[in-house]
This record gives C-alpha cells, structure tokens and sequence, in this order.
C-alpha cells in the first residue's frame, strides 16, 4: 500500500474509532509467538521465583503485580503484569526475569521502531511535518505490560480488565488468540478479534490531549476469560506511566484556530500521572483538564 494510503486510513481510525490493526509491520511472527511464550513461561513458574520482582511501585524500573488500583477499585481485575520501562533507558538484562527478558528487550526495540513510524504517519495524518510528534518526545519513552489472564471459573461475574482509556500517547498490543479485548463505541462493546500476526494500535488520553480531540482515546476492556488457557498480552505504551516527568503539553498550536480553540489547558506529564494514581483505571482522567 502507498504511503499516502496507510496515512489516509489510520487517520480515519483514529478519528473515528482509537483503535487500528497492523499486519504489515514487518515484525517476524516468530519474534511474537518468542514473546507470548516468555510472558506465559514467566508467570507460570513458583512463586518463590516470581516473588524478587513484586512491588506495588509502578515508578520503579521493573515490577510485578496485580492490578495498580487493587486497593481503591470496587473489584479485581483477573490478570497479573510484570512490566518495565523500556526506553528512553532500555533495563539491563540482568535486572529482568530470567525466562523472558532476552526476547523482552528483544521485542521492545520492535516496538519502539515501530511506535516511531507510526508517530510519523499520525502526524501526516494531522497534516504535520512527519517529525512533528516525534520532535515533542511522544515516541521517546515506552513502558511495557507482559500480561497473563488466567482461566477464570466464573467468567460473568468479573472482568479480565476494567473498561479505561489509556494514559499514553499511543499504545501498540500483542495479543494471543484467546480473545476477549473489545473497544466501545456508541454505547456498544465491540470485539477486536485476535488477528494472526497482527499487532493493535490504540490513541492514549495524552495524543487525544495534543491533537484536541480529533484523535479519540477510545474505552476498551477485557472480558474474562472463560478458556481452560490463560489469556497473553503485551501492551507497549508510549508514555513515562509513573516516572517523574516535568515535560508540558497542550493541544499543538497548528491545529488550533478560530473556530477550533484549544479544548484543553497545558499540563505537566507530573500532573496528568498524580490524578491517575489518585483514581480507579475506570475512572476517566482527561476531562480534569479540559478549558
Ligand atoms: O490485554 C489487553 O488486550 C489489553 C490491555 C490494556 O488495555 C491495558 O493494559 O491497558
Ligand atoms: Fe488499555
């Protein structure tokens, strides 16, 4: 596909949905089912070997845990992440589970390749100079999730995740293909199938802040997973999630006029991380700054 093309139509998702599939990304497909695996060969070892990287600290560079609102939401989400912040500081092997940190690294410097282009292609849809969102440091840092949805024996009485927006500017996903992410738009769930191969993209709360609404950061979830196999994901999110950041944003200047005045106030990416440590994944977050 031209170019031209692959602008025009995740332009048009973005817009209208938040949510985009990419297939040609140019990412071996054994590269991904490598991760998958380390994920589930991760969380499925004893505790005693899972246990030196627990901690309820999301700044801190790597982390194992259950939910981060555990203690202030109504219900437990159904899954467990180990994660760490992969760029602008890459972790050292050494400081990463044994079983999954090679292809850990290994798959983030895919992902921050391709967050990249696709900051470029976002921004030609916007109708910018194509390093105009990679000049404000959107792509420069990244937070990665490694997620494990056990079977669940009740499935209808919990969630696999509770339905949020995400705090990035941009999130790009692996799932495997147990299924169960869905996005909502109009008031209705929809799925977003597990694709061979293909990796989903969704607009964070922070690209729908700076484009002043004309990318929407789509609600999405994931329904709990009713399977005898656990669910696998990885998220990759463009955005310094809980590290100190004083770096200030505000809808981009180009896109503003007259009859479309800034819709959002300047805010800290300090600012923006203490009202979600202060709230549920659930609640909402970007109208505390809105004009
Ligand atoms: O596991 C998934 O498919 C989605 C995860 C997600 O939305 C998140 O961690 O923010
Ligand atoms: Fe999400």
């Amino acid at each position: 596909m031209r170019r031209r093309s692959v602008v025009e139509k995740i332009g048009e998702a973005s817009e209208k949905w938040g949510f985009f599939q990419v297939i040609n990304h140019g990412i071996q497909l054994e590269v991904l089912e490598r991760m998958l695996q380390g994920i589930r060969a991760f969380h499925e070892q004893d505790s005693e070997a899972k246990k030196r990287f627990y901690t309820r600290d999301f700044s801190s560079d790597t982390y194992y845990a259950s939910n981060f609102d555990l203690y202030t939401s109504q219900g437990a989400s159904w899954r467990d992440t180990v994660g760490c912040y992969t760029a602008p500081d890459p972790p050292r092997l050494e400081d990463l589970p044994a079983v999954c940190g090679e292809i850990m690294m290994e798959f983030s410097k895919h992902m921050k390749a391709l967050g990249e282009l696709l900051f470029e292609l976002l921004s030609e849809a916007l109708g910018l100079n194509s390093n105009h969102l990679k000049d404000i440091d959107c792509a420069k840092s990244q937070v990665m999730f490694c997620q494990y949805y056990p079977p669940c024996p009740q499935p209808n009485l919990t969630l696999g995740l509770s339905k949020h927006t995400d705090f990035s500017f941009l999130t790009v996903l692996l799932q495997d293909n147990i299924g169960g992410l869905q996005v909502l738009r109009d008031q209705t769930w929809i799925d977003v199938p597990p694709v061979p191969g293909a990796l989903v993209v969704n607009i964070g709360d922070l690209l729908q802040l700076i484009t002043n609404d004309k990318f929407i950061s789509a609600e999405h979830r994931v329904v709990a997973n009713g399977s005898t196999e656990p669910r696998i994901s990885a998220p990759c999110f463009f955005s310094t999630f809980m590290k100190a950041n004083p770096h200030v944003y505000g809808p981009i200047k180009e896109l503003l006029s007259e009859e479309n005045p800034a819709k959002y106030r300047e805010l800290t990416i300090n600012e923006f991380a203490d009202i979600f440590r202060s709230k549920t994944i659930s609640t909402p977050a970007l109208h505390h700054f809105r004009i």
